[in-house]
């Protein structure tokens, strides 16, 4: 049995919605699919799981929504429309907003139940159009099909117990249709996963029903070396292993969600990149283990915005048992979570993501308590970071990927504020500036990568 699930891109409108029917449709052991909410059409078009966030903006500051539910309920209508579906399904959606912004007082659950029905309502959509085609669907809400949550709204975590509740599924005598990217808390709340978050929800299923295969259908035929926005036709991956995939996709490959390895990596259940617009390339393979190229020591570069790093010194710090303790700890009373630690024998940097200090005066805080504890000597704070991470299991066996980077980067004129190599040697974080980040990955890159 395989799972596939579609991604907003593969959704984004009718002619879509039938390219994805036809892959349903081909192919007897595609059980179960989990679609997104409908993507952009064109550069420069709002997926509609953005249109729902700026609905919840309106509503809460007193602003006007109509014309935002029509745009909404359009989106579908022109779907429903081209497809030849009945059109009380949009009743019912538009039925389905309004009782959400009517009776839901809580800002965030209401961002979340607001947010849930791009997804919910192109489950019910494509269900309908597999039917009026000829395959025998249902739709089904995460609810009924078993996926509880933890309660922190848009950051939901499975609760393991939902797999045996979704184990039925491999049962269901039709093609199940489900909505990614939410579940229900125990107390019965609609909670969203983290932003791209279907990926999730494709993978909890895939691991559920024991899939011999989950696959990931995109607009990409491949996962590239390199994000393709940023390199000119990036080599393409056929096999990349989890642990690779995980680093990658944490630090800018948006191509799959790197909280999507978790739910199939003990289970070794194969993951497929595919695309929706040419179904007949195989794709990205994602697996346990894979041939190790010995002349390609490196899979792939990722080029991640927005850091902030924060450095101490103090002299003697390295003789002062409990000092990155006490730093974590003021951490962790901010509410903070860090990516990086490099240390010397009397500086110690911390690395986190930026938008973590936005809108108050965070930082500030955060360096007085530092001052406080810690009773440093000075701290520099550099802000507009890019974090550059070279990732690939060849690394461990590989002598000179450090030196190798550096040169390209020196030879470019191009600062390194910072190194830092995984402690689990399959990847090696280079942080530069904002203004030199796209030189760095271009030097980088063709250090590795011939090309194309
Ligand atoms: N290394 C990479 N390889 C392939 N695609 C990548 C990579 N890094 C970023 N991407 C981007 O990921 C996009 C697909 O992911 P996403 O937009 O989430 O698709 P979907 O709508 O199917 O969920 C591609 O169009 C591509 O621009
Ligand atoms: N629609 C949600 C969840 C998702 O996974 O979407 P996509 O498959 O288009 O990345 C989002 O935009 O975040």
């Amino acid at each position: 049995m395989k799972v596939a699930k579609f991604g907003g891109s593969s959704l984004c409108n009718a002619a879509q919605v039938k390219k994805i029917a036809d892959i349903m449709k081909s192919d007897s052991e595609r059980r179960i699919a989990v679609v997104s909410a409908p993507g952009k059409r064109s550069t420069g078009d709002t997926k509609v799981t953005d249109m729902l966030i700026a609905l919840h903006a309106n509503h809460t500051a007193g602003l006007p929504v109509e014309e935002i539910i029509t745009d909404i309920i359009g989106r579908f209508a022109a779907m429903v429309d081209e497809l030849g579906l009945e059109y009380h399904l949009l009743e019912k959606y538009e039925e389905i907003l309004r009782s959400y912004l009517a009776d839901i007082n809580e800002k965030k659950r209401l961002l979340d139940a607001l947010k849930s029905c791009g997804e919910d309502f192109n489950a019910q959509l494509v269900s309908a159009y597999l039917n009026k085609i000829g395959v025998d669907a249902t739709y089904m809400c995460p609810g009924e099909a078993g996926i509880l949550v933890t309660d922190e709204p848009s950051n939901a975590l499975l609760l393991p117990e939902s797999y045996d509740r979704l184990e039925k599924l491999k049962d269901a005598g039709q093609v199940v249709v489900i909505p990614g990217f939410f579940g229900y808390s125990k107390s019965g709340q609609i909670v969203t996963f983290p932003r791209g978050g279907s990926d999730i929800t494709g993978a909890i299923v895939a691991r559920a029903v024991n899939a011999s295969l989950y696959e990931n259908f995109t607009d990409v035929s491949f996962i590239y070396s390199a994000d393709p926005s940023r390199i000119r036709s990036p080599h393409k991956i056929e096999e990349i292993t989890y642990r690779e995939m995980r680093e990658l996709s944490y630090a800018g490959f948006g191509v799959f969600h790197d909280e999507a390895l978790e739910p199939v990596y003990k289970h070794n259940i194969p993951i497929m990149i595919r695309n929706t617009n040419a179904p007949e390339i195989e794709g990205t393979k994602i697996v346990a283990e894979r041939e190790y190229i010995p002349r390609m020591p490196v899979i792939g570069i990722s080029c991640d915005e927005g850091f902030t790093s924060l450095t101490m010194n103090k002299y003697l710090m390295n003789r002062e048992v409990g000092f990155t303790r006490r730093l974590l700890q003021i951490m962790e009373d901010h509410d903070l979570s860090y990516e990086h630690i490099p240390s010397g024998i009397d500086n110690l940097s911390i690395i986190l993501r930026s938008n973590q200090f936005e809108g108050n005066d965070k930082l500030a805080a955060v360096i007085a308590d530092i001052e406080d504890t810690l009773e440093t000597e000075s701290i520099h704070v550099e802000n507009d970071l890019v974090l550059i991470i070279i990732v690939g299991e060849g690394m461990k066996h590989h002598i000179g990927v450090a030196t190798k980077t550096t040169v390209a980067l020196s030879k470019n004129d191009i600062n390194i504020s910072m190194i830092n190599q995984g402690a689990s040697e399959i990847s090696m974080m280079f942080a530069v500036a904002q203004k030199d980040a796209q030189r760095a990955l271009h030097a980088i890159y063709y250090n590795y990568f011939d090309e194309s």
